[in-house]
């Protein structure tokens, strides 16, 4: 008898080691990522999916608040060949069911093969495999969590100073704080605004560019996020993160598609069109831009299958990443991407003259 139980989409039911009890469900995803495990595990975007680790040990340089990129653990689980025991208090402590022990080289094979999939887990000294298959027929898929951004957003206004001129409105969808330290670590004053803030509430602020986070779930359900960009486009310069890039494609004329397992890790190869040049980058994402539409050029590509990594707009001053240049977890290759968002901004005091080429 095993005390853990992985009911998967495509009728498999996967025994495991029960770490943390608990019964729940979610999108079965992996990350490749072979750090950053504290960072991936606090990243908003997780909100509503089961984490699995490729890499085989996960948890063994410790636990420490500093490295977290919000305030609570966001996947729905968490996989792993082994965790150590560090890992497992945490996650006890924060209610989230994990499970090791099991043969996550086959789990990861068969997301690649058919796709990330539903998943019901059922984690205790007394479950069966019909109490795992039970959250399975109760999981939704991604896209059916038509306001996820709701548990994942600040729910008032935040202010981060920083020393410099340029002012930020950055629209919290489930923002990593990496994004907001990178930002004031480069002198932006940044005004952290829930999802669904109007058009008012960031005109307020009079901000000199309009930033959209990252964040989890389909970008088509952003509503309102999309709505600022429509009425901000050509007023003020915008930039966004992963979801953000989504949801500015989105609502100036593009379109987006679920991928069939997403990228996710630390070292995925992106090209810069203009320069030719190649960086290592983190991602995190299930859905992706499958057209720009008239109004944005794609900049930067994935090497590995060409999605549109980097949109930018000369005449509207937009410019965008599907990936995370604030890294954390991974390098820091892209973050000058930034550097690129505060020259875009013009703001006085600002050395750089307005162009919206990145430079990362
Ligand atoms: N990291 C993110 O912002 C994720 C974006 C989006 N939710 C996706 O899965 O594609």
């Amino acid at each position: 008898m095993s005390d853990a139980y992985l009911a998967l989409e495509d009728g498999r039911v996967v025994e495991a080691r029960g770490r943390v009890p608990g019964r729940t469900r979610g999108e079965l995803v992996f990350t490749t990522a072979y750090t950053g495990y504290e960072e991936s595990l606090t990243d908003p975007s997780y909100e509503e999916q089961v984490l699995t680790f490729s890499y085989p040990l996960i948890g063994n340089y410790g636990v420490r608040a500093e490295r977290f990129e919000s305030d609570r653990v966001h996947p729905r689980a968490a996989v792993a060949r082994e965790f150590t025991e560090e890992v497992v208090e945490w996650l006890a402590d924060e209610g989230v069911p994990a499970v090791d022990h099991l043969d996550t080289r086959d789990l990861v094979t068969s997301i690649r093969e058919e796709g990330a999939m539903k998943v019901g887990i059922a984690v205790g000294e007394d479950v069966t495999p019909e109490d795992a298959k039970e959250e399975l027929a109760q999981c939704k898929g991604m896209s059916e969590h038509v306001d996820i951004g709701a548990q994942v957003t600040t729910t008032e206004l935040t202010t981060y100073e920083g020393d410099g001129d340029t002012t930020v409105a950055l629209v919290d969808c489930g923002a990593k704080g990496s994004i907001v330290d990178s930002l004031v670590d480069r002198g932006a004053t940044v005004h952290v605004l829930p999802y669904d803030a109007d058009a008012e509430d960031v005109s307020a602020l009079e901000p000199d560019v309009l930033f959209i986070s990252n964040g989890p779930g389909d970008p088509e359900n952003y509503t309102a996020t999309r709505e600022l960009v429509e009425e901000f486009a050509g007023e003020v310069p915008l930039a966004g993160i992963c979801l953000g890039q989504q949801i500015v494609a989105s609502a100036l004329g593009g379109t987006t598609e679920k991928m069939a397992f997403g990228h996710r890790g630390v070292n995925q190869p992106v090209r810069d069109l203009q320069t030719g040049k190649v960086v290592m980058t983190t991602q995190n994402h299930g859905y992706t831009v499958a057209d720009p539409g008239d109004k944005l050029d794609v900049t930067q590509v994935n090497v590995n299958d060409d999605t549109a990594e980097g949109l930018a707009s000369e005449e509207l001053s937009v410019i965008t990443r599907q990936y995370h240049p604030e890294a954390h977890p991974g390098p820091h290759d892209s973050l000058g991407f930034f550097d690129d968002v505060l020259a875009m901004a013009g703001t006085e005091g600002n050395e750089h003259k307005p162009r919206v080429v990145a430079s990362d």
